[in-house]
């Protein structure tokens, strides 16, 4: 039998050259895609398949660390890859692209990386020249859509010629080490569960912080914004992994059930509530790791009412999480690249200290996704010495450091492992269409009470923690944000 083919189009788009060859690369090194997998390449530019590895060539130049290239694997690879110049707006090219991918027999896992706008006539083209059979996957990059119902209308164009199971939506979060680790910390540990629900924990902040801003994206952030850009998709599946009751299973149904389950338990917000749950902002010209950097509009060379900061108090609505607020923070031109979940526990229900003098503080856990990955819980200890004067209780951090935990083990991008899974056919990393279409719905609440509201992304300098607004929005909870 035939051995499968990985079709990849955007084959030369930046999210190619920055992340999927180099992924694709790495499975390759690591021998984890069988030798006889096909890698073929498509996009508009008229390449060959000499042109196209040498497109590959120099971004694996560019972006493998340099302790990962290696000359004879790096020939190897390139051998793998071929390419069929197609405007997958037209259906005319697909046939062409048939007879280049040739015998289907052993399956194509195809990685849709182009703009949404071209999902519904590339399926098209594909079902007409007969590439998508049975045994054929489709893998869709994100944005899937700019709002529930754009989001339903590409979805059902998928579903007329890919079945759910054979529909593998990406967010790239879902394939990072450490949000995996979620999963291990909170059912693979007996001494979490029992307090991970509103008995146990006072609130819960999600910080996804960037440093960088537009980085060339100008036309598609501009119509998407914060909210749509990260809330939407990698916050909410972050917070949802946070929330979830335990599956009985590793399995992609029985995961994806109990993380839709809190996507449609969460609070919606809408015109009465938008204006005090959520704080949007744009960054003004400011400083970003100690260099000036221009305010947004003028990266943008437009005025612009888009917002690159969102903050928002969420409410997940049900037994487990009643009255626990969830805090989410995500934004460009931020001091630092950070993302984490933050975990406030409860204090302890009676302090025996008080009348010794110590204070006591209550525990967090902190799971740092990135640029770091560890998981800290914050403790009480007591100082050392004779308390003479009183008991000093200060607060101390149990650390775990997945990065010298497993210092023997390379950490992977997260596109080599959904990369591996779409060709090996597990969804369990991908997000499943109830899901998306959950998380739109409630995005789309909020953008209406924005609009409502008349309301418009307050200024923040590059180089801030966002719009005063944003830590008044905590602080009125006597919370403040984890920074
Ligand atoms: N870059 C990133 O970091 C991220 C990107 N994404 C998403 O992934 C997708 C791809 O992003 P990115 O690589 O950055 O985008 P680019 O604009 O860099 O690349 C787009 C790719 O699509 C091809 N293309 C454009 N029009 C056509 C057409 N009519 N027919 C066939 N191919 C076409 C382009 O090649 P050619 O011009 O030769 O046709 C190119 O290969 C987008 O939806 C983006 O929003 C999501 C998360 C992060
Ligand atoms: O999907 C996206 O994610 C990136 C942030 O990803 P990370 O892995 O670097 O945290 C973000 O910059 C981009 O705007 C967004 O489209």
């Amino acid at each position: 039998m035939a051995c499968e083919t990985l079709l990849l189009f955007g084959a030369t788009g930046d999210l190619a050259r920055r992340m999927l060859l180099p992924s694709l690369y790495a499975l390759h090194a690591d021998g984890l895609i069988k030798d006889c997998l096909q890698i073929v390449g498509t996009a508009r530019s008229e390449l060959d398949d000499a042109g196209w590895q040498d497109f590959a060539k120099k971004a694996l130049e560019e972006f493998l660390p340099a302790d990962r290239k290696n000359g004879d694997l790096l020939a190897t690879f390139l051998e793998r890859l071929k390419y069929q110049p197609l405007d997958a707006s037209k259906p005319d090219g697909f046939p062409a692209l048939a007879e280049k991918i040739g015998d289907t027999s052993g399956g194509i896992a195809i990685f849709l990386s182009t703009a949404p706008s071209l999902f519904e006539p590339t399926i098209a083209g594909l079902q007409k020249a007969g590439l998508a059979g049975d045994n054929v996957r489709i893998g869709l990059e994100k944005p899937l859509g700019t709002d529930l119902d754009s989001s339903r209308e590409i979805n059902d164009a998928v579903a007329a010629a890919f079945p759910e199971e054979r529909t593998f939506r990406i967010d790239h979060y879902l394939g990072k080490e450490t949000v995996q680790n979620l999963l291990a910390l909170r059912f693979a540990n007996m001494m979490f569960e029992p307090l991970w629900n509103a008995n146990g924990i006072d609130h819960v902040q999600i910080t996804v912080s960037e440093t960088v801003g537009l980085e060339g994206r100008v036309g598609f952030y501009d119509g998407a914004g914060a909210l749509r850009d990260m809330v939407q998709n990698h916050m909410l599946q972050l917070l949802s992994l946070v929330a979830m009751e335990p599956p009985a299973d590793l399995n992609a149904t029985a995961v994806r059930d109990e993380k839709v389950k809190v996507l449609r338990s969460l609070r919606k917000i809408d015109s009465d509530s938008a204006a005090t749950h959520t704080v949007i902002g744009q960054y003004g010209a400011g400083a970003s790791k100690g260099e000036a950097v221009p305010g947004y509009v003028d990266e943008l060379g437009k005025p612009s009412d888009t917002e690159t900061f969102v903050a928002i108090k969420a409410h997940v609505d049900n037994w487990r999480w009643q009255g626990v607020p969830f805090y989410l923070r995500t934004g460009k031109r931020l001091p630092n690249r950070q993302s984490e979940i933050f975990i406030q526990f409860k204090k302890v229900p009676h302090s025996i200290f008080a009348k010794r003098g110590g204070r006591l503080t209550a525990n967090k856990l902190v799971i740092r996704l990135q640029p770091e990955e560890y998981i800290r819980l914050l403790v009480m200890a007591k100082e050392p010495g004779l308390d003479r004067e009183g008991i000093t209780l200060r607060e101390v951090p149990l650390d775990l450091s997945l990065t010298s935990a497993f210092a023997g083990t390379r950490r992977r991008i997260a596109y080599e492992r959904l990369l591996l899974d779409l060709i090996e056919g597990d969804p369990t990393l991908f997000v499943r269409r109830d899901e998306v279409e959950a998380q739109w719905e409630w995005v789309d609440a909020i953008r209406a009470g924005w609009a409502a509201n008349g309301m418009t992304p307050k200024q923040y300098g590059a180089g801030s923690w966002g719009p005063s607004a944003a830590i008044a929005l905590t602080e009125r909870d006597g919370v403040s944000w984890h920074d």
